[in-house]
């Protein structure tokens, strides 16, 4: 350490706090890295690697980034998965004694990364703190200032399914409890952090200082604590931006697990994993990207409450029932910024004057928002005019204090408006007419004095004088300080010269350091007014949100639905929104849904590979979600009795990545289900048992069939999609069973899909028609008919060999009383018997040995 140059000393010293992090060592305009920092840096940023002196003779490997443009060298760097910290000047070089003061300001990791692109998603992290028999959860994102909180009892899966909505970037874990860590860790693939958990009192400290959150028990304030203690210590702001604060209750939402989620592609599609062609994609038509997380949210948690649902549907009816208001609104969000995120950049003090600017013109168009609300008379659009604050004032002051054209920087001027400030004003005119205000001191010296030809000069010495020829000597006055002779003349200085002078050459600095100073006095003023801000910003979520569902209803002819407290759910020319969207809206074939807790409380549904089953049964399921998030429906009419929960089990959603085989997952997921759902859920089973052998898996859904059904066990409304046709049989033994199949019509090899839902079994799968579709080659098929032909007469051989054994059982019974000796030889006979695999001769051979065997019997017992 001894031969390092005193700033490497420095680096070294500091470097040791971040050991985990790659450290970005502020160096005039640069950040520089150094040692194995560069190394990996230099690599993961394709940047060059160089090499600095760090005593001794030694030179350290270093490479640099720009200040002004590290942003995008951080997140790709988070991107990789690494830790930044970021290390600052914190004294001005000129005034440092010896090597100028460095601290580490902030660190970033994924959850505290702020993307100043301004992505429209959220970007949260999650603290989850055990306690007691439940899991607490906190989430942030820290550049919205959203805080939400929940407990979730001590089941790993319903843990991950609420961690699953929020898709956090990181997650917080304490570092003593490894099996949470582990727990999370196979979970998600995401930045999983262990950190020393603070005890409670320190939590309340922490939420009473930043948060100001109403009272919180003890469990939520464990998490939300530790949550806060980890921004502060990486962050070193206040948080006390964070103002949305809300905790809720999970099963005060419709709950959709993560895998439900997944299979109902509601935020992503499966293949693509992108937005587009997910329900989320439909949705979201917002203008404004508090409207676009808002939808989100609203998706992620479908209310249940029917009447806060009402009051969505009800506001949504009137936007779309009044087209130009809505054409107009959503004319006006159009022009809104982010205004959400500006808490954070406050925060952060990154606030620039552009930002400002920006709010103003949100600002601007707020009282002809207002006004348009006005027009409207559901509850939640007047609660929304009501509640709308046009921000006149912050408007007031933006609008006369910055200058529309000023710049990002801050160290330009050009800030300041004209007219706003009198010294800016002034210095403004000095630095601009400078040569016009000597010529004007020239004139009014030249009248004060009367030497008409008295003149200001400048040299470098004495910067500006007045120069008096030696003529006019007698005419010059006391307050003039002479500064030099000349041959022929004299120079002076006044005091106002001077003073003119100091005005003139640090006009430019002064103006600069001027206009920073009264745009920090601007920027506090609009700070202290966050509050109103923030609530501004959730109105116009909210309108937006609803704005969306107007227009997505106008466009794809959606309904509003009936949403009550009953247990029927009644569709009548039900779509499938995203289906519709892609193939167009003409080519779907719309379907009817009657489904309630008594006669048609299972529907099982048949027909062939491709007829559209799944895609029937996810209609259903996305028809229900989007009527309780307050959204118009897919369907012509539509009544749905409200729903707490929706489960799907969709055949392929294998996991390898968790090394769990297909069946397994299948049968984890058919465990969840039969776990939690209750009468007022939803299921969609499509095929299960089909990663199996035919007969287990056929057994399985049997069972899992008789159990949802079962009123005394579950009872929930199920749609279960199979081609097991064996279980149609079950419309006759349970009541609420009802077939029904997807129709197809057949013509000669070839088969028409008809997409259409009728009363019924089908008794055929036309794989080999669907295989043909595919383009399988006439070869292959013609050899799967031959096969299939055997395998149909095969299973003709089974059953005749079932019905043979039964009438073998029959006898064995019949007769048993004979049976004094061999009894235990024959029944071992009996079991031994492959009963699938025996051919009925064989079967008739058993069953004629066992004749025998009894007339031997009665033989033996008549003597
Ligand atoms: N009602 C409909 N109207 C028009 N096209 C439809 C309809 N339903 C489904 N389709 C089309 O048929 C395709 C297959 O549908 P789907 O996947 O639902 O069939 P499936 O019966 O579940 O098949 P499999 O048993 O092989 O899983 C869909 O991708 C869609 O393009």
């Amino acid at each position: 350490m001894q031969e390092l140059t005193p700033m490497m000393q420095q680096y070294m010293e500091i470097k040791q706090k971040v050991k985990d992090c790659i450290l970005f060592f502020r160096l005039g305009d640069f950040y520089e890295m150094f040692f194995d920092d560069a190394v990996i840096a230099s690599k993961e940023l394709e940047i060059a690697l160089t090499a600095r002196d760090c005593g001794n003779n030694e030179k350290a490997p270093m490479c640099g980034v720009p200040y002004h443009s590290a942003h995008s060298y951080i997140a790709k760097l988070i991107e990789k998965g690494y830790k930044v910290a970021i290390c600052e000047q914190v004294e001005d070089p000129k005034l440092a004694k010896g090597v100028v003061k460095r601290e580490i300001t902030r660190i970033i990791t994924p959850g505290t990364f702020i993307d100043e692109s301004f992505s429209k998603a959220n970007n949260f992290i999650c603290c989850v703190a055990r306690v007691e028999n439940s899991f607490a959860l906190t989430f942030v994102d820290i550049s919205t200032g959203e805080m939400y909180a929940c407990l979730v009892e001590n089941d790993v899966q319903k843990l991950i399914n609420e961690i699953g909505k929020y898709a956090p970037s990181e997650i917080l874990v304490s570092s003593s409890d490894t099996e949470m860590y582990e727990v999370v860790k196979e979970n998600y693939n995401t930045f999983i952090q262990k950190i020393d958990f603070i005890d409670i009192d320190k939590c309340y400290e922490l939420i009473n200082t930043h948060v100001q959150i109403a009272t919180v028990d003890n469990k939520i304030a464990l998490s939300v604590g530790n949550l806060l203690n980890y921004l502060v210590e990486t962050q070193k702001i206040s948080f006390n931006y964070i103002k949305k604060f809300e905790f809720y209750k999970v099963q005060n939402y419709l709950q959709i697990d993560l895998n439900t989620k997944r299979n109902l592609e509601l935020t992503e599609s499966i293949i693509t994993r992108s937005k587009k062609n997910s329900l989320l994609g439909i949705l979201d038509e917002a203008k404004t990207s508090m409207g676009s997380r808002l939808i989100k949210k609203w998706l992620e948690r479908p209310l249940i409450d029917v009447v806060e649902i009402n009051r969505r549907l009800d506001a949504v009816e009137e936007l779309y029932n009044n087209f130009p208001l809505l054409m107009q609104i959503e004319g006006l969000l159009e022009g809104i910024y982010d205004i959400e995120r500006l808490s954070s950049k406050f925060a952060y003090k990154s606030i620039n004057a552009k930002d400002l600017l920006s709010l103003k013109k949100s600002i601007e168009v707020l009282p002809r928002l207002k006004e348009l609300l006005g027009e409207f008379k559901s509850h939640l659009l007047k609660e929304l005019y009501d509640n709308l604050d046009t921000l006149e004032d912050i408007y007031t002051l933006i609008h006369s204090s910055i200058d529309e054209n000023a710049p990002v920087s801050l160290k330009e001027g050009g800030i300041i408006k004209e007219g706003y400030n009198e010294d800016v004003d002034r210095l403004r005119n000095i630095s601009k007419n400078s040569k016009e205000l000597l010529i004007q001191y020239e004139e009014k010296e030249r009248n004060l004095t009367g030497i008409k030809n008295l003149k200001i000069g400048y040299n470098k010495v004495f910067g500006y004088y007045i120069e008096v020829t030696k003529s006019n000597y007698s005419l010059v006055p006391d307050r003039y300080i002479r500064k030099q002779t000349l041959a022929n003349a004299e120079r002076y200085v006044t005091e106002e010269l001077k003073r003119l002078e100091d005005e003139i050459v640090n006009a430019e600095q002064k103006l600069v350091e001027l206009e920073y100073e009264l745009f920090c006095e601007i920027r506090d003023k609009v700070e202290s007014q966050i509050d109103r801000i923030q609530k501004t910003a959730s109105c116009i979520a909210i309108i937006d949100a609803l704005c969306s569902f107007a227009h997505i209803a106008i466009d794809n002819r959606y309904t509003k639905p009936t949403v009550y407290l009953g247990d029927r759910i009644y569709i009548k020319n039900g779509r499938h929104p995203v289906v519709e969207k892609m193939i167009g809206h003409g080519n779907f074939v719309p379907n009817d849904t009657e489904l309630d807790n008594n006669q048609n409380r299972v529907l099982i549904i048949t027909g062939p590979n491709m007829a559209g089953k799944s895609t029937y049964m996810r209609q259903v399921a996305l028809i229900v979600i989007m009527a309780q998030m307050g959204c118009f429906v897919p369907a012509e009419e539509a009544q749905i009795g409200i729903v707490d929960k929706i489960f799907s089990r969709i055949g392929a959603s294998d996991d390898i990545s968790s090394g769990q085989s297909t069946f397994m997952v299948e049968m984890s997921e058919v465990a969840n289900i039969l776990k939690n759902a209750t009468p007022k859920s939803l299921i969609i089973f499509d095929e299960v048992g089909r990663g199996t052998s035919t007969y287990d898996g056929l057994s399985i859904a049997w069972a899992v069939l008789e159990y949802v059904a079962d009123k005394t066990k579950i009872g929930a409304k199920t749609l279960f999609a199979t081609h097991y046709h064996e279980l149609t049989e079950l419309e006759e033994k349970i009541p609420g069973v009802k077939n029904y199949r997807v129709d197809v019509k057949e013509e000669g090899k070839n088969i028409i899909f008809l997409r259409k839902i009728v009363r019924g079994g089908c008794d055929s799968s036309y794989g080999i028609h669907v295989a043909r579709l595919a383009g399988i080659p006439e070869e292959v098929l013609q050899r799967a008919e031959q096969i299939l032909k055997k395998l149909e007469e095969a299973d003709i051989n089974r059953k005749e060999a079932k019905r043979l054994r039964r009438e073998i059982k029959r006898e064995f019974t019949e007769q048993i009383e004979f049976f004094s000796y061999k009894k235990d030889e024959i029944i071992e006979k009996i079991e031994n018997i492959d009963i699938l695999n025996i051919t009925p001769i064989q079967a008739l051979n058993i069953l004629s040995e066992l004749k025998h065997e009894i007339i031997k019997a009665k033989e033996r017992q008549l003597l």
